[in-house]
């Protein structure tokens, strides 16, 4: 199932810099393992905004839950999820 999902990062200013440093470096490591297990599809950064869109291809809604639960950045996150399915006017859906 594919989602499409927006992540707002809001990261307080008076965590610790090493920390934050940590957190910010162990989520890139996380994005890119996922991305490299075809569950992350797309990882887009929205222009002028701390934010990003991502597309997931993940076996269903608890699946999506547990990857998004366990980003190191979670508790600083605020999530928004889609559920997508193909538009019926898609070339991939008119062959
Ligand atoms: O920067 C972000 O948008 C938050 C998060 C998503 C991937 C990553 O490396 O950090």
């Amino acid at each position: 199932m594919l989602f499409h999902v927006r992540m707002d990062v809001a990261i307080p200013r008076d965590l610790d810099p090493e920390e934050r440093t940590r957190l910010v470096t162990t989520e890139k490591a996380r994005a890119l393992d996922l991305q490299r297990s075809g569950k992350w599809v797309h990882l887009w950064r929205v222009v002028g905004a701390y934010s990003n869109v991502s597309v997931f291809d993940v076996d269903g809604t608890d699946e999506l839950h547990d990857i998004l639960w366990n980003l190191p950045l979670f508790p600083f996150m605020t999530i928004t999820v889609t559920p997508l399915t193909e538009h019926p006017s898609a070339l991939s859906a008119n062959p």
